[in-house]
Order: structure tokens, then C-alpha cells, then sequence
């Protein structure tokens, strides 16, 4: 079957400037925040995805999908594996940049059903840069890094000041943070 992919990123962009203390590539980036859904490890019901820095512009995420993700019997939610995509894709545009930013936008193409105990391997890469928007695309594949691909994802993040987290958050949001990367010598800017 065919499918119209739009063409990507869909502005001119600049190549993103990886920060200079961005985690060196095979390095295990662990929870940004302890009570994140998608990567924190105080969430029973999390998703737990774990990430690892990887080369040029990438970092791979690894996520599990287990009977409490389902939506038909024996298959994960399309949503929830959005969600998936959603950490994945920050995580990448976190870690590279280190700078706090947000999902503008997020689509996803669903290639193939993901069974409930299978693992998506997913390698986020960073595509360029127009301002404060940062373009990122994901391959989900299926049981191995070589597998087939399952997802495909892209997604523009915007790029904000630390006060729209306590603006529009927890007023505590930045202590939370900060606790967290207490935690994370490598969180800290
Ligand atoms: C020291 C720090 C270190 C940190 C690093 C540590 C490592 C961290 C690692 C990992 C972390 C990440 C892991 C988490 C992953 C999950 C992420 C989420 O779930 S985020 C929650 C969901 N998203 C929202 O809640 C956003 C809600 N929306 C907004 O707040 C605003 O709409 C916002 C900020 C996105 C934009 O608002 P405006 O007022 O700031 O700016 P405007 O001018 O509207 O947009 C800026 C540009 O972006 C375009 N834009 C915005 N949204 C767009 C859209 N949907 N489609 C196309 N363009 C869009 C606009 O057209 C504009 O473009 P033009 O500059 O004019 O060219």
C-alpha cells in the first residue's frame, strides 16, 4: 500500500547544535524526572522507557509492551504507543540540546500491529532546527534493533523558558527537577 509522507522536515532548517556537555554516545541516560509517565521510575503504571545516547544526533529508547498498554486483546493502544514516541522523540531533543522544550506537534504512522511482550527498539534523530523549533523523527522496530519497523513517527518541538513549566505546571516543577537531576549529574546545565 502506498502512503504520502509530506516532505520532512516540512521548513528549511539549520543543523542542531548538540550541546557541549551532551552525554557521550553508549551512555545510559536513566529517568529525566522520577515521576514522568514515559520514563520515570516512581510510576507503577509508567511506561519505563529507557534511553542511551547513540551517535550523531540520536539517542535509542527501548519500550516494552506489557497487558496493562493493551487495547484489543493482545495489542498495544495506538495512543499509548504515541506516548512512547512522545519520550523518545523529547528525550532526543533533552538530551542533545539541553535545553527544555515541548511537543508542538506529533504524527505517527502505524505499520504493524505491536503485540503485548514484544520490545520497540526506537532510534529518535534529531533533523534540523528554524528558531525555537526543533524537528525529530522516530523508527519503532519490532524485537530487535534490526527488526521490522512498526512506527514511524516525526514531531516539532518548541523550544521554552524553565517558567513555562511553573507557569503552567507545579509551582514547584523547577525543585522537582532539580531533585531529580541531584540524582543525575548529567541533567545539570
Ligand atoms: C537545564 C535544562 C536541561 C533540560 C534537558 C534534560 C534532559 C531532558 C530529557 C528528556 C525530557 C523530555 C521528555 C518528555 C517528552 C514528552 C514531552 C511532552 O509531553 S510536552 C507536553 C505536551 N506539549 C505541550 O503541552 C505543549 C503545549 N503547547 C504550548 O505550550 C505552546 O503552544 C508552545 C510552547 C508549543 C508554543 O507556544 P509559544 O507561544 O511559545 O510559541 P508559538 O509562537 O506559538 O510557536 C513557536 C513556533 O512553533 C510553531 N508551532 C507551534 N505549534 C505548532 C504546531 N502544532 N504545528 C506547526 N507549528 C507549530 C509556531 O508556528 C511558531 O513558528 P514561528 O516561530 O512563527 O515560525
Amino acid at each position: 500500500m502506498s502512503r504520502n509522507v509530506p516532505d520532512w522536515p516540512p521548513v528549511d532548517v539549520e543543523p542542531v547544535p548538540v550541546h557541549p556537555k551532551a552525554p557521550q554516545a553508549g551512555t545510559k541516560l536513566g529517568p529525566h524526572y522520577s515521576e514522568c509517565f514515559g520514563c520515570g521510575d516512581e510510576v507503577p503504571t509508567g511506561l519505563r522507557l529507557q534511553s542511551t545516547m547513540g551517535d550523531e544526533h540520536t539517542v535509542h529508547s527501548q519500550f516494552t509492551v506489557t497487558a496493562a498498554h493493551q487495547g484489543a486483546p493482545g495489542l498495544a493502544h495506538g495512543g499509548l504507543l504515541a506516548a512512547a514516541f512522545d519520550e523518545a522523540l523529547g528525550a532526543t531533543v533533552g538530551y542533545q540540546l539541553r535545553k527544555p522544550a515541548v511537543t508542538g506537534r506529533l504524527e505517527t504512522d502505524f505499520l504493524r500491529p505491536v503485540p503485548v511482550g514484544s520490545t520497540l527498539f526506537i532510534v529518535g534523530k534529531l533533523d534540523g532546527m528554524a528558531g525555537r523549533k526543533v524537528y525529530v523523527s522516530a523508527n519503532g522496530h519490532l524485537d530487535a534493533e534490526d527488526g521490522p519497523i512498526a512506527l514511524r513517527a516525526r514531531a516539532l518541538f518548541v523550544i521554552v523558558a524553565v517558567e513555562h513549566f511553573t507557569t503552567h505546571g507545579d509551582k514547584d516543577a523547577i525543585a522537582k527537577l532539580s531533585a531529580s537531576s541531584q540524582k543525575r549529574p548529567d541533567l545539570n546545565p
